[in-house]
């Protein structure tokens, strides 16, 4: 029984079978998916469960021996603990100030790549990879050097480590803070140079000054906490941010320009993206306090750099304190870097040894999970589900994946795929079962058999809308026992001719219905009949007018062909009426096989499927 695969399968695509003649590839139609709140709740934990164990270096090693080990590239420096434990799983190649066409020469030779910021892992890299990258590991926090939507339209995972650098890069923030404020870095410098310059370097106080937090996130916050203790007032701007978790420490959410207008001190934290890159141009300068100090440990993006050359010449900004830089490292005549008020480092803010072992711990166990096929809870695009949701659902997941197989498998070549429905039958409470995985496995089943493209759990959504395949999941509630998380899964085809029409519902749509019993998947509706046959191997379905007999001659040829016959099951709408022969068998019949059972007499009509 091929039970133990389901979770590996969900991140490895698999090279698609090639395309049967009768089916079309011409789906239609958009995708309209009702939305999941599970989200916040998913991202709570992502606890190791018995049936997906936590990449413990034993167990690491225990299933690369079992899958043969893959290959990790690492372009950038990554702390030692980190780096031991990818080789406890896998063949690791540090190669680091790769050029972007070495990189790009490499990446098609690798199952993982492990960059920090320096790295642009562009939509050229994931082409060049053609298909065998699986994992970004982006070994901190940002992910604006990673395209991200070109890493899911090739089904790559993108992993970060979210927290381990958090607390360094707020000390940072502060250490730049009070840097600035008392000039130490101008004053070391013209020490060092033999002067001896005391009123230059005459400083400003922090205690009693308002600090504006913008982007109050994990490391903003960190900083405000911080900056409370030096007797600043705090005052917070972030459009996502839970009041309450800035209330709890003292922290005023306020609003953009307030923050701005307000502060004596501005300290960014917010992450590159379209809306905020150079959010800080020459009209939120000149918004500011005459006089106002400037700290960047998030990103040189958010700040038009020459604005704020102009802003510092002009008096507006007294002093900036940067550890990002729109280009890194900047250019070596970069006046901002040279101007006299403004301090500078080369993007240290994570660059302490506790935070630089703890990212290399948090990313190898992301990216060694992610090899393994768990879906990791820091992954950036795709839905982050919990152990124990993945273990649950790993029966469904299969059946999920062969009703899709199965449904497309019948389609008549010419008719397209118009729509597809998935239909859970389910006492469960909907907010209790999330159905994005089954939702993706469907696709997944429906899609790879008639095209090139592989499907996994990162990129379905995305295949199913490249191909304009409208998936729409609809529940029913049953009574009785929430335990069972899941009664039936229906598989509907809409609007399409089957090539057996015995599998299409009164409503002309081709429907196939499954079940989980014992732990196996079972199919147990086509069209109007009921069925009751195990999905493994491969499927014979023969309509034909119920009568004794037939079985017993189908039965015999698939014997004199020597194939074993692993479960048969015959369903019928009433005695002597229409009935279907589900016939499962371990080996594909060859042609004569076939041909014997199409010239059986009352069988009228039979389709041969893979699962
Ligand atoms: N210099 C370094 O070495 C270093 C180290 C760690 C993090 N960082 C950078 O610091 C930034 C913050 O990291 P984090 O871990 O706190 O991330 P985070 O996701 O926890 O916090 C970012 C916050 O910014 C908020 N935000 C988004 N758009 C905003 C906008 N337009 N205005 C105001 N707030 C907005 C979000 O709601 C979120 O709360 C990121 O850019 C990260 O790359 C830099
Ligand atoms: O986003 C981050 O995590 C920081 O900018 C750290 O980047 P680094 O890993 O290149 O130091």
């Amino acid at each position: 029984m091929a039970l133990a695969t389901p979770l590996r399968h969900l991140l490895a695509g698999q090279p698609a079978a090639p395309e049967p003649t009768g089916t079309t590839a011409s789906l239609t139609t958009q995708r309209a998916f009702p939305p999941h709140n599970h989200r916040g709740r998913l991202r709570a934990r992502f606890a190791a469960s018995p049936a997906s164990p936590g990449p413990t270096r034993d167990v690491a090693t225990a299933a690369a021996g079992a899958a043969g080990r893959p290959t990790v590239l690492v372009t950038e420096k990554l702390g030692a603990a980190g780096l031991e434990l990818l080789r406890s799983f896998a063949n690791v190649d540090c190669a680091y100030e790769l050029t972007a066409e070495e990189l790009r020469a490499k990446v098609s030779l690798v199952d993982a790549l492990v960059v920090r910021s320096a790295t642009r892992v562009s939509r050229e890299v994931f082409e060049a990879a053609r298909g065998r990258l699986r994992v970004v590991g982006r070994a901190g926090v940002g992910i604006d050097n990673v395209d991200l939507q070109a890493a899911t339209e090739a089904g790559c995972l993108v992993v970060n480590a979210p927290t381990a650098n958090t607390v360094a890069a707020a000390e940072h923030a502060v250490a730049l803070l009070a840097a600035m404020a008392r000039n130490v870095a101008q004053a070391d410098a013209s020490l060092k140079a033999g002067k001896w310059q005391r009123s230059k370097f005459v400083g400003v106080s922090l205690v009693g000054k308002t600090l504006a937090i913008m982007g109050f996130g994990k490391v903003g916050s960190e900083v405000a906490r911080r900056a409370k203790g030096l007797g600043m007032d705090v005052i917070a701007h972030d459009p996502y941010a839970p009041v309450d978790r800035a209330r709890a420490i003292g922290v005023d959410l306020v609003s953009f320009d307030e923050a701005i207008s307000t502060a004596d001190f501005i300290s960014l934290h917010m992450p590159l993206t379209p809306s905020t890159t150079k959010l800080f141009d020459d009209e939120t300068f000149a918004k500011m306090t005459k006089g106002v100090r400037i700290i960047n440990v998030a990103r040189g993006g958010v700040v038009d750099e020459e604005a704020l050359l102009r802003a510092l010449d002009n008096g507006t900004v007294a002093q900036a304190a940067l550890d990002v830089f729109f280009e890194e490292p900047p250019p070596k005549d970069s006046k901002l870097v040279h101007h006299e008020n403004v301090t500078v480092t080369p993007h240290l803010g994570a660059s302490t040894t506790e935070a630089q072992e703890g990212v290399a711990i948090e990313i190898a166990e992301a990216v060694i999970g992610a090899l393994k096929g768990d879906l990791a809870a820091t992954a950036v695009n795709a839905p982050m589900v919990l152990a124990e949701v993945l273990s649950e659902l790993s029966p469904y997941i299969v059946l999920a994946e062969k009703l899709g197989r199965l449904a497309v498998q019948l389609v008549a070549g010419g008719s397209g795929i118009k729509g597809v429905k998935v239909v859970y039958s389910s006492a469960r409470d909907p907010d209790d079962l999330d159905t994005r995985i089954l939702r993706a496995m469907v696709t997944k089943g429906i899609v790879e058999p008639i095209s090139s493209a592989f499907v996994n759990i990162v990129n379905a959504d995305y295949v199913a809308k490249q191909r304009g395949l409208r998936v729409v999941e609809e529940r029913i509630l049953l009574d009785g026992s929430p335990e069972v998380p899941i009664s039936s899964i229906q598989v509907q085809l809409a609007n399409v001719e089957s090539k057996f029409a015995g599998a299409l519902s009164d409503e002309g749509d081709i429907r196939v219905e499954g079940k989980v019993k014992d732990g196996t998947p079972h199919l147990t509706l086509v069209g109007p009949f009921s069925v009751d046959v195990s999905l493994e191997g491969n499927l014979i379905l023969c309509r034909q007018v119920d009568q004794p007999g037939i079985i017993g001659k189908v039965g015999s040829i698939l014997g004199k062909m020597n194939l074993n016959v692993n479960f048969m099951s015959v369903g019928r709408i009433a005695p002597g009426k229409q009935a279907i022969m589900a016939i499962g068998i371990d080996e594909e019949p060859d042609k004569e096989a076939l041909k014997l059972i199409g010239e059986t007499p009352s069988v009228q009509e039979f389709v041969f499927l893979k699962l």
